[in-house]
């Protein structure tokens, strides 16, 4: 498959398409297939490149993972579970952030586990110091090697009682995937409370697990001696269906997302309300249009769960271009999640960046040097460019402006785009966009 893209834009996407699994959810949930003696299926699994990185990692560790594309329905038999090879385990450095989630489950069954050096998107330094520390307050011991990290646990793993000092996800899954299986009562505090969260909760549940959710973002988990596989079928990608909704509101296009899920996308719908966006929730999905007045500009402030994610912000600038007057993004979770905007200036958006924290919430970015707040002047018609994706939402974010624009873009690196967005190029066709060398 070639990794450009052609779009000739300034045409509204208009139709009908479906969105599966959410990539942040099947990623977990089959690491937590690990922890279960006996075999898992996850339904509703999308076929993205994330998906075939666990999967490969899995199959390392001697598990049988059999994928039905069609029906998204995806076994793993975890019965002859073994030790992987270590240079072939490095051999997938910097293919995904999920090989951190691996350490616990691998622990627990094996005693030992090698990580990978992790990938996914550069929108800041994406330490794991929280990772580590929780791992190793649990009784691993961590050490660097020559193909990633070694982690070994000789007295097993026992409860703890953690309070994480920002609330985040991956964070949070390490926790979980550790203490399901570890001795006595584990407490957290300060957990991220993402809706890809609850249904790994929901999952570990199924699979035996014991945990407990208060409304104060605090968890407590009963380790159990024993998980066994589950039956679950993921949660719709709520971030790629907050996507298509951008590129609807910013081509003034009418895209009917079968499979979107109304109580995931709460915040979103609020401020693609406020922006002027007109959308409709049925049985089976939520139809978002353009309904031909002005857009509205806004001030917005990404945040986690149940704020604006972070991971709606990029698609949804390219629609903030379109917008009458001056929009202010503050982006909290990230410090630097603003280098696709490059693109957009280049293509004639007015978009300025600031170091300041441009809203309400004093972020953890405020006082130092990360150019986290954007200020977007609209409405400007954007023209066609050659451009390059520098990660996943800000590359969908340019195949937007690209479909936006008068003229024909060129969209380079477009491979990164699948590792989120499941058959995007046949999906930008069914909506009618004039795409070529896909
Ligand atoms: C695969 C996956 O699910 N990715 C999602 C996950 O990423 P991920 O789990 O990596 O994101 P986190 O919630 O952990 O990161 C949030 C913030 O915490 C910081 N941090 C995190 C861990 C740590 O050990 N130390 C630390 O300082 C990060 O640098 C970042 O500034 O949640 C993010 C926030 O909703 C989403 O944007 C990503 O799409
Ligand atoms: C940041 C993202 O993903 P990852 O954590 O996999 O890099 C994302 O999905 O936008």
């Amino acid at each position: 498959m070639s990794d450009n893209i052609r779009i000739t834009g300034g045409k509204p996407l208009t139709g009908e398409i479906a969105v599966r699994g959410a990539k942040n959810f099947v990623s977990k949930a089959m690491v937590a297939a690990l922890l279960g003696s006996t075999p898992s299926t996850l339904r509703n699994v999308p076929e993205i490149r994330d998906v075939n990185v666990v999967s490969a990692l899995l199959r390392l560790h001697g598990v049988a993972v059999d994928y039905n594309v069609e029906s998204g329905d995806l076994a793993m038999d975890t019965s002859t579970l073994t030790s992987a090879d270590a240079v072939q385990i490095a051999e997938h450095a910097g293919s995904s952030r999920i090989p951190i989630l691996l350490c616990g489950p691998l622990l627990h069954r094996l005693g030992e586990a090698v990580i990978p050096d992790l990938g996914g998107c550069r929108i800041g330094d994406r330490p794991i110091d929280f990772h580590l520390d929780i791992l190793t307050k649990f009784g691993a011991t961590v050490s660097e090697g020559p193909d990633g990290l070694y982690l070994t646990a000789k007295n097993g793993l026992k409860g703890i009682k953690y309070e994480l000092p920002y609330p985040s996800v991956g964070a949070t899954e390490q926790l979980l995937l550790t203490a399901v299986l570890a001795e006595g009562v584990t407490t957290l505090h300060n957990a991220a409370v993402e809706p890809e969260i609850k249904d790994l909760i929901d999952t570990l549940q199924k699979m035996g697990a014991i945990i407990s959710v208060d409304t104060d973002r605090s968890l407590t988990i009963e380790g159990v001696k024993e998980l066994r596989g589950y039956d679950h079928r993921s949660l719709t990608d709520r971030i790629e269906v907050g996507s298509w909704a951008a590129a609807a509101l910013a081509t003034k296009g009418d895209i009917f997302v079968h499979g979107a899920q109304q109580r995931h996308m709460g915040m979103f719908l609020n401020v693609f309300r406020k922006v002027g966006g007109e959308f409709e929730v049925v049985n089976d999905g939520i139809r978002f249009f353009h309904p031909g007045k002005d857009l509205r500009s806004i001030a917005l402030q990404t945040d986690v769960h149940p704020g604006f994610m972070t991971d709606w912000q990029q698609p949804l600038v390219v629609a903030l271009t379109q917008a009458k007057g001056l929009s202010i993004v503050h982006e909290t979770v990230y410090e630097n999640r603003f280098g696709f905007t490059d693109a957009l200036v280049k293509m004639g958006a007015n978009v300025q960046l600031y170091r300041e924290c441009l809203g309400d919430k004093k972020c953890r970015f405020g006082q130092r040097n990360f150019k986290h707040s954007a200020v977007i002047s609209g409405p400007t018609p954007l023209q066609a460019a050659d451009i390059d994706v520098p990660d996943l939402r800000g590359g969908f974010s340019h195949l937007i402006a690209a479909l936006t624009a008068e003229g024909t873009s060129t969209v380079s690196g477009i491979g990164i785009i699948d590792r989120g967005y499941e058959g995007f190029r046949n999906k930008l066709t069914a909506l009618g966009a004039r795409v070529e060398g896909s």
